[in-house]
């Protein structure tokens, strides 16, 4: 009998080799996208199954920033559905979209059955949930995980066909009525604890005898935080070399400054800059936030305002304030007085900061979330 299941299962993983499928275990299909912190978390993971010798697929849209992130990687294939979102706004396309996301679950669907994926894994955003649907549906455990302290939409709509949900802040597992979440930490890119102090430098031009202070308005840049920089530009050169990352189409190219470099967005020089950094003044993205506590840089954050956004980066913010990782300044209250302030308070404290964030130890939550994986698509 032994033998018989045995031989079973090898016919079964040679069968959906050659129909281009994935072999029975070592398969496991990534979601996530809309912004770069949705996707981050998977750039994180992908790399060990690779190098495990996993198949990894990928479902993400058309034109998200997922497909040019995960184009990076040739070894992972990866697949577009339609997706549509739910807004709470007036907008033409909310009559369109319901259509596009059944679509998509029929897409995610025929994909799952036809990959057979040992395990799904989510990072949330509007592409993730016709997957996560497509995977229950097949019976496909899934994995989701949540970066911010309170859920995000995406996530919320799919929790109820996943068999797990990951967070990245202890408080959150509080918002999901369900024994199924579990408080994990922060999943960090392997390469950016790699940078290079001497590097960042040689890419920027930068003397190693002044201070450097990274501005990184999260993946889209912020406009506000842009604007703040520069009207403070003059002061802020005085004690500071800056690198500042601006998003897409908000380089000011008329700034020619000794020592002020910026860029739209940044992809493989990100860890040099970050490690050659002093200090940092970033929004609240959760994923930012906790790459910039792991590499120990204290942190002036700006949370996009609960006007623009549902207040997660407010509660983000909050949360490493109590911790003592960081200043806050809240977008409201910003204007070229208090924000060089508040600048030159932290940069004068930034050893007590740093002291604070050396507390942070423990088991990396990388190696935590890969033996999760491991065990569920054993099972
Ligand atoms: C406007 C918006 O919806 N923002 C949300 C989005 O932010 P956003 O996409 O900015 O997310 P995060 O700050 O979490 O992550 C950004 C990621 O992009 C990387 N990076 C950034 C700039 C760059 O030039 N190169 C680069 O690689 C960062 O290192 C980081 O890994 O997702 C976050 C995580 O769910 C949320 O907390 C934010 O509220």
């Amino acid at each position: 009998m032994w033998l018989v299941k045995k031989l079973l299962k090898w016919i079964y993983s040679k069968r959906q080799k050659r129909k281009g499928g994935f072999s029975l275990r070592k398969s496991i299909l990534f979601t996530g996208g809309g912004t770069a912190g949705h996707v981050t978390v998977n750039l994180a993971l992908i790399p060990h199954f690779l190098r495990e010798g996993w198949e990894v697929e990928y479902i993400g849209s058309e034109n998200g920033i997922e497909k040019q992130l995960i184009a990076g990687l040739d070894q992972v294939r990866y697949h577009a559905i339609s997706t549509g979102k739910l807004r709470r706004y007036f907008d033409w396309n909310n009559f369109k979209d319901p259509f596009r996301v059944l679509k998509g679950i029929f897409q995610a669907y025929r994909l799952i059955r036809r990959q057979k994926p040992g395990l799904i894994f989510s990072k949330g955003g509007f592409v993730s949930v016709p997957v996560v649907i497509g995977g229950w549906l097949n019976r496909v455990p899934v994995i989701i995980h949540e970066s911010d302290l309170t859920p995000g939409l995406a996530n919320k709509l799919a929790t109820p066909f996943a068999s797990k949900v990951i967070t990245t802040f202890p408080e959150t597992t509080r918002y999901f009525k369900s024994d199924r979440a579990e408080y994990v930490g922060a999943v960090i890119r392997e390469e950016l604890k790699q940078g290079d102090r001497e590097q960042g430098l040689a890419i920027c031009r930068f003397s190693p005898n002044k201070p450097v202070l990274l501005i990184m308005g999260g993946s889209l840049g912020a406009k506000r935080i842009n604007e703040a920089v520069r009207e403070n530009l003059v002061s802020l050169l005085e004690q500071f070399q800056i690198v500042h990352i601006c998003g897409k189409g908000q380089v000011d190219s008329s700034l020619q400054f000794e020592g002020y470099k910026q860029f739209e967005y940044v992809s493989d020089e990100l860890p040099h800059l970050m490690n050659m950094a002093d200090l940092v003044i970033s929004r609240a993205g959760s994923n930012s936030i906790f790459e910039f506590l792991a590499l120990r840089k204290p942190m002036l954050l700006i949370p996009l305002s609960k006007a623009a956004s549902r207040g997660d980066q407010i509660l983000n913010a909050e949360s490493f304030k109590k911790m003592g990782y960081c200043d806050v300044l809240q977008e409201e209250e910003m204007t070229a007085e208090t924000f060089l302030n508040a600048v030159f308070r932290l940069f004068d404290r930034r050893a007590e900061v740093v002291a604070q964030m050396e507390k942070n130890e423990g088991e990396d939550p990388r190696d935590k979330v890969i033996r999760m994986i491991e065990e569920l698509a054993k099972a």
